[in-house]
C-alpha cells in the first residue's frame, strides 16, 4: 500500500485538482492509495491572518469569504449541478462553525495557541472534504478521514509531539475496518486525549503521510508538489539546478537542514526508521520520474549532491585565553543557548581552543549575546574572556553528498571556486560525517558564490562565463559574430556557456542581468541603452557580482586601461586586445600582473603581439618552464608587413596603405603603424614578458617615414603626405629590388636592448619569404640556442584578432 500526499499547491485550484484525479487513476490499479491532502494553497496563511485580524477585531470577512469562495468554485468547476447542494450545505456549516470560534476571538479579544489550531484545522478539513466529494465522480468507496482522531499528541498547540504508539493503534485499526474504501485524510491536524485539536508544525502534512506511512507499512510514500523533486540547489538562486534522482536519507537530511523546500525530510523520520521509501513527484509532470529518498541509494556519479543554503544569519564570536583547556566551557556556552531555545546553525572552534564561533538566526542574536554576557559576566571582567561580538548579513552554503567521504580535493573545489570569484570566507565548519561542509559568507555574495559552486561541482552542466565588452568596432564586432556563431560549439564541446552581460562603445552602453542577445546586439545597444560612462559600467559589472566574469577591452584608448588594476582586484579577469595598457608605465604592467595574481584571476592579452598568433603564450611557457631568452627577432607590425609584400609593379605606396586600412590590419589611426608606434608597443610588450624592466623610452625606432609624413596632423593630411612623397617609397623599393632583396622592419631584442630597424633582406635571410599581413617571430633561447623557434603567420585583421581575445576568453573559462 502506498501514502500519497498532495501538498497545497496540488490542491489549490481546478486545473491542479484534476490533474491530481488522474494521478489518482493511474495508480488505482495497483490497489487503493492512502491519499492525504493538505489546505487549499495559501489557506492556511491566510488563516493566520484572519485569526490575528479578529484578535484585534479589524475586518476580516472579505478574506474568509474568498476562503469559501475558492472551494465553492471548485465545486462548481468539478461536479455535475445536480450533486453539488450537499457539498455546498457541508462546506457552509464547516464556514459557520469558523465564523462563531472567529467571533469569539474577537470577544474575548484573545487567541491562543489552542484556538488557532483549531482555526486553521479547517483548512485541511474542508479541502479533504471537498477533493473527497470530486472524487466521488471518478472512483468507488471514497471516504473521508478526519485524520486528527488518529493521531494523538500532546497539548502543545502549533507544534504538537506525538504519541507514536497511540497513534499507530488507532491508525491501524481504522485501517483494517476500512481499507477497501479509498481514504482521504486530512494532513497536518492531529487532537490531544481529550479532543482537543492540534497541529504538527512545519511540513505538518508529510508528517502525517509520514505517521500513516510507518503505522501501516507502507511500501512508498509518495510527496506530490509543484516541482521536479529536490533540486540541486535553490532555483530561484542558480538558474541550473536541476533535479536530483536519488538521495540517502542522511543526505536529504542535510540538505533540508539548510532550506530545501520540497519536502522537510526531519518530519519524514518516522518513514526513515521503517526504511519506506520516499518520492518526491511533480503533480504537473506527473510522468517525471522525480526524487527517490531511500536508505540504500544506487552509487552516483555525481560528487555532491546539491548545494543548500541560509540567506541571514549572524555570527558570535567568542575569544579569551580563559577558554583554552577549559572542558567545561563549551558545555556551558551550548546548554545556555538550548536553554534559551536559541538554535545554532553551525559551530566552529580553533584548534588552539582560544576561540569559538558559532551562528545563529538574527532574530536570537542579540539574546544570545545578553545571555553570554550574563553567563560569563566574571570571565569578562577577569578578562579571562573578551566580550563577544556580533557580526551580521552573513548567509551559510553547504556542499552536501556522501560521496564527499573519503574523496580528497573536494574542499579544494569549493574554496577554489570561492576564491576565484572574490568571496571571502568567514567562518567554516565540516561536520565528522565528511556529508556537509558549510561556510559563512558576507550575504551580498550569496548568489555568486552558490552558482561558481554549482558551476564547479555539476561539471556535466555548462558552465557560465560572464562577460562585459567595450568596444564595437571591427575587433569587438567581430567577437560577437564569432560568439555567437560558436554558442552551439561550446556547449556541446566545451561545457561552456559565454553570456555577454555588458556592451559599451564610446558613445553607448547597455548591461542586463539577463544577458544579451549576440543575434540582435547593435539593436539593442541602439534602443534600450545609456550614454557611455566607463566609470559607471565598471560599478554595475562589480555591483552585479556575478561569478566567473571577464572584463573584455577591444577598444584602442586609455580610458578603460585606468579601470583594469581594480576591476582584477575585484576577481575579473581581464582579455585585451588593447596594447596601451601593458606598453604604458612598467609600474602599471607589474600592477596588472599583481592585482591578477593577488585576486586569483586572469589577465590575458595573447592579441597584443601577432594577434591570435601564440606568441605571448609561447613566451610564457618557455619562461615558466625556466628557459633563458637571448634573442627575439621579429616582424610584428601586419600592417607594414602588407604593405611591402604588396607594393609591387607600379602600384602606389599610398593606395597600399590605404587598402591595408581597409582590410582592417591598421591600428584605427594607421599613423601609428607607419610610424612604428605599434611595433613598439608590441617589442616592449615582449621585452617586459621576458624579463626586463623596460620603458617605452628604452626601446629605438628607426624611422621609415620621410620626416614630412611624420609631422601630418591628421589621418587625411597623413595620405596627402605619403602620396606627396611617393618617390621617397620608389626609391626604396627599386635601390632593393636592385640587390635582389626585399623590405623588412625588423624588430630584435637581444642583450636587454630593443631596437626596430627597416631592413633590406635577401633570401638567404629568414624572413625574406612572407607574404599577406604575415608577422614572423623567433626565439633565440638556452634550449632554442643552435636553431630558433618559430611562430608565423597572419598578424593582423579583424577575424584572426576577435579569435584570439576568444581563445583568451575560453582559456578562462576552462580554468
Ligand atoms: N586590427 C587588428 O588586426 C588588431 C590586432 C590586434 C589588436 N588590435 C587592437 O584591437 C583594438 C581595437 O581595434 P579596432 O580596429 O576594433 O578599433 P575600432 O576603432 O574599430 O573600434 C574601437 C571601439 O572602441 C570603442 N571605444 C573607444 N573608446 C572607448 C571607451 N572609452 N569606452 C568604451 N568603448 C570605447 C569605440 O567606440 C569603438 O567601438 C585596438 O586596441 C587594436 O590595437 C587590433
Ligand atoms: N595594427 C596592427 C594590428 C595587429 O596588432 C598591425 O598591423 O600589426
Ligand atoms: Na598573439
Amino acid at each position: 500500500m502506498k501514502i500519497l500526499k498532495f501538498g497545497g499547491t496540488s490542491v489549490g485550484s481546478i486545473a491542479s485538482i484534476k490533474a491530481l484525479m488522474s494521478i489518482l487513476e493511474s495508480e488505482l490499479p495497483q490497489g487503493n492509495p492512502i491519499v492525504v491532502l493538505s489546505a487549499f494553497s495559501g489557506v492556511t496563511n491566510q488563516l493566520i491572518d484572519i485569526a490575528e485580524k479578529a484578535r484585534q477585531e479589524q475586518d476580516y470577512s472579505a478574506e474568509l469569504k474568498s476562503i469559501e469562495n475558492r472551494h465553492f468554485d471548485v465545486v462548481r468547476a468539478l461536479l455535475p449541478a445536480a450533486a453539488q447542494n450537499p457539498v455546498f450545505s457541508k462546506l457552509t456549516i464547516y464556514f459557520n462553525q469558523l465564523e462563531d470560534i472567529l467571533q469569539s476571538v474577537s470577544v474575548l479579544k484573545e487567541l491562543s495557541p489552542q484556538t488557532r489550531d483549531l482555526i486553521l484545522s479547517f483548512g485541511e478539513r474542508c479541502s479533504t472534504f471537498t477533493i473527497s466529494h470530486l472524487a466521488r465522480q471518478h472512483f468507488k468507496d471514497v471516504l473521508a478521514v478526519d485524520g486528527s482522531e488518529y493521531i494523538k499528541t500532546d497539548a502543545a498547540f502549533g507544534n504538537a509531539r506525538v504519541n507514536t504508539a497511540l497513534s499507530d493503534l488507532l491508525i491501524q485499526n481504522f485501517y483494517n475496518l476500512h481499507q477497501a474504501s479509498l481514504l482521504f485524510v486530512t494532513g497536518f491536524i492531529a487532537s490531544t486525549d481529550d479532543g482537543r485539536i492540534t497541529t504538527l508544525g512545519r511540513g505538518g502534512s508529510d508528517y502525517t503521510a509520514a505517521i500513516w506511512g510507518s503505522a501501516l507499512a507502507a511500501s512508498e510514500i509518495q510527496i506530490w508538489t509543484d516541482v521536479d523533486g529536490m533540486l540541486t540547489a535553490d532555483p530561484r538562486i542558480v538558474e541550473k539546478a536541476f533535479p536530483l534522482k536519488e538521495l540517502s536519507y542522511t543526505e536529504a537530511m542535510e540538505l533540508s537542514y539548510f532550506g530545501a523546500k520540497v519536502v522537510y525530510p526531519p518530519t519524514m523520520t518516522p518513514a526513515f526508521l521503517k526504511k519506506i521509501p520516499i518520492v518526491i513527484k511533480n503533480t504537473f509532470n506527473p510522468a517525471f520520474e522525480g526524487t527517490y529518498i531511500r536508505p540504500d541509494t544506487q552509487p552516483s556519479d555525481l560528487p555532491i549532491k546539491g548545494i543548500s543554503s541560509i540567506n541571514d544569519v549572524t555570527i558570535l564570536n567568542l575569544s579569551g585565553s580563559g577558554m583554552v583547556g577549559k572542558s567545561g566551557f563549551s558545555g556551558r556556552l551550548f546548554s545556555l543557548l538550548s536553554r534559551e531555545q536559541i538554535n545554532v546553525i553551525l559551530i566552529t572552534q580553533s584548534s588552539s581552543e582560544h576561540s569559538i564561533t558559532f551562528a545563529v538566526k538574527p532574530d536570537d542574536a542579540v539574546n544570545a549575546l545578553q545571555m553570554i554576557n550574563k553567563e560569563f559576566e566574571l570571565e569578562l571582567q577577569t578578562n579571562k574572556l573578551e566580550y563577544p561580538s556580533l557580526e551580521s548579513n552573513l548567509s551559510v552554503i553547504a556542499i552536501v553528498g556522501e560521496n564527499m567521504r573519503h574523496t580528497p580535493g573536494m574542499s579544494a573545489r569549493l574554496f577554489n571556486a570561492l576564491g576565484r570569484n572574490g568571496v571571502n570566507v568567514r567562518a567554516i565548519a565540516q561536520g565528522s560525517s565528511e556529508y556537509n561542509i558549510s561556510v559563512i559568507l558576507s550575504k551580498e555574495d550569496l548568489s555568486k558564490a552558490v552558482n561558481a559552486v554549482h558551476d564547479a561541482f555539476f561539471s556535466q552542466l555548462k558552465k557560465t562565463l560572464h562577460v562585459f565588452c567595450l568596444g564595437t568596432g571591427n575587433i569587438g564586432k567581430t567577437l560577437f559574430s564569432q560568439l555567437h556563431s560558436q554558442m552551439p560549439y561550446l556547449a556541446q564541446h566545451n561545457d561552456l556557456e559565454v553570456k555577454v552581460m555588458g556592451i559599451s562603445n564610446s558613445r553607448k552602453m547597455h548591461l542586463s542581468m539577463e544577458g544579451i542577445d549576440l543575434s540582435s546586439w547593435e539593436e539593442t545597444l541602439e534602443t534600450y541603452s545609456e550614454k557611455a560612462d566607463l566609470q559607471h559600467f565598471v560599478k554595475r559589472m562589480r555591483a552585479m557580482n556575478l561569478p566567473n566574469c571577464v572584463f573584455v577591452d577591444n577598444t584602442a584608448s586609455a580610458e578603460p586601461v585606468q579601470f583594469y588594476e581594480q576591476v582584477l582586484k575585484s576577481s575579473i579577469s581581464v582579455v585585451t586586445c588593447n596594447k596601451i595598457g601593458n606598453s604604458g608605465d612598467y609600474s602599471q604592467y607589474q600592477a596588472f600582473k599583481k592585482a591578477a595574481r593577488t585576486a586569483g584571476v586572469d589577465f590575458y592579452y595573447e592579441t597584443n603581439v601577432g594577434a591570435g598568433l601564440p606568441i605571448i603564450r609561447t613566451l610564457r611557457d618557455l619562461m615558466l618552464s625556466g628557459d633563458k631568452i637571448s634573442r627575439i627577432e621579429a616582424i610584428l607590425s601586419g600592417t607594414i608587413s602588407y604593405i611591402f609584400n604588396n607594393f609591387r609593379g607600379d602600384r602606389k605606396f599610398h593606395d597600399v596603405v590605404r587598402e591595408a586600412q581597409e582590410k582592417g590590419y591598421t591600428e584605427p589611426d594607421p599613423r601609428d603603424d607607419l610610424n612604428g608606434k605599434d611595433f613598439m608597443r608590441k617589442m616592449l610588450i615582449l621585452a617586459r614578458d621576458a624579463g626586463h624592466p623596460m620603458e617605452s623610452s628604452d626601446v629605438s625606432i628607426e624611422n621609415m617615414l620621410p620626416a614630412a609624413c611624420m609631422a601630418a596632423t591628421t589621418v587625411a593630411e597623413f595620405y596627402t603626405s605619403l602620396e606627396a612623397n611617393a618617390s621617397y617609397f620608389e626609391n626604396l623599393k627599386s635601390q632593393a629590388e636592385a640587390a635582389g632583396k626585399v623590405l623588412r622592419y625588423i624588430g630584435k631584442l637581444e642583450h636587454g636592448k630593443v631596437e626596430i630597424t627597416l631592413q633590406s633582406v635577401d633570401e638567404s635571410h629568414p624572413f625574406y619569404m612572407m607574404s599577406g599581413s604575415d608577422n614572423i617571430i623567433s626565439f633565440t633561447t638556452n634550449r632554442y640556442s643552435q636553431r630558433p623557434m618559430v611562430v608565423k603567420g597572419p598578424g593582423a585583421g579583424a577575424e584572426v584578432t576577435a579569435a584570439g581575445v576568444f581563445a583568451d576568453i575560453i582559456n578562462i573559462g576552462k580554468r
